[in-house]
């Protein structure tokens, strides 16, 4: 059998560090020859003139910022392959006016993120981990605790009815909830009602879950005036991307009791969060980790590779970017 150097393997590009979302090294280290940048002692510029001429395919991860300046470096790049499903650390104009392709996870995360919004709409309306926090403080010296409103029969708006937004529909149907939506454009197939405006749908709903991508259409998209239409017994939950909600709006419909709840994976700055949330009992918190389990970072995996492999053997690409 001919043993392959990693020299002789296709080049793949990573610039940070992988964190919760790593694929495997030793699978991607198996196919391709990898520029690790963080590992190198050059600055990142030195480095990556180092391979500008060579480097046709980036692995880049949800924190490296995949920019103009940051491809200019890298006149030879025709693939940038996203481990994740939400692609706005990528600048997507710059990379079709250069022809280089984009792909992402596809559906890989959309169970789990469904699995999380939901949970986290059930534990803001039924007062789970507020409840939690009670039984393990408070229960012998203060009685009762306050009374979680049901879900069954409730009036749910999915922002956003790509792969996530449907497996949330789907879900929320099983819980007897009445679902709408709104979207780029209607889905005839869906006989869900379509609302052109969020702000119609707000007003028209008990909850919205926010699963749009970030663009610069739905950037602060949930403002003052669909936070208000919302009102004041009904809940938020945010498995996008945070800076979808303008959060120092959010934040004061919270404190003030605006609005019923919050459920919040994503977060405008992260990993900062606003402290005035953390003493708040209808709002709940998790960290940016609603895709992950190891179940979706593996599938997520093979179909890296797998759009790897395609790229480099010049067949179609397995997952291109396309945004619903
Ligand atoms: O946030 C996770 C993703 O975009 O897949």
């Amino acid at each position: 059998m001919v043993q392959f150097q990693s020299q002789d393997l296709p080049q793949l590009l990573i610039i940070h560090p992988p964190l919760s979302l790593a694929i495997a090294e030793s699978q991607l280290s198996q196919k391709f020859h990898l520029l690790k940048a963080w590992e190198s002692e050059l600055p990142l510029d030195q480095f990556l003139t180092t391979y500008a001429c060579s480097v046709q395919a980036m692995l880049c991860y949800p924190f490296t910022q995949v920019n103009a300046d940051l491809l200019r470096l890298l006149p030879a790049l025709k693939l940038v392959v996203s481990p994740t499903a939400g692609v706005n650390n990528i600048d997507l104009v710059e990379c079709r006016r250069r022809g280089i392709s984009v792909t992402t996870s596809g559906s890989a995360f959309s169970e789990d993120v469904a699995d999380t919004a939901v949970g986290l709409l059930i534990d803001v309306r039924r007062k789970i981990s507020a409840a939690d926090r009670f039984v393990k403080g408070l229960w012998t010296s203060k009685g009762d605790y306050p009374l979680g409103s049901k879900l069954g029969g409730k009036r749910v708006g999915i922002v956003g009815l790509g792969s996530i937004g449907s497996a949330i529909g789907k879900r929320l149907e099983a819980f007897g909830c009445i679902v709408s939506y709104n979207s780029r454009s209607k889905n005839p197939s869906l006989t869900y009602p379509f609302y052109s405006s969020v702000h119609e749908l707000a007003a028209n709903n008990d909850a919205l879950i926010i699963c749009c991508p970030l663009t610069d259409q739905t950037h602060h998209m949930i403002n003052k005036e669909v936070l208000s239409a919302l009102g004041r017994k009904e809940v938020i939950v945010n498995v996008g991307r945070g800076a979808i909600i303008d959060e120092k709006e959010l934040v004061r419909f919270l404190v003030h009791g605006e609005i019923g709840g919050a459920g919040l994976d994503v977060f405008e700055n992260e990993p900062h969060v606003p402290e005035e949330l953390f003493a708040l009992d209808n709002v709940v918190l998790s960290p940016h980790n609603a895709a992950f389990t190891p179940e979706s970072v593996e599938s997520s995996s093979r179909i890296v590779i797998a759009n790897l492999e395609a790229f480099f053997s010049n067949e179609p690409l397995v997952t291109p970017f396309m945004d619903d």
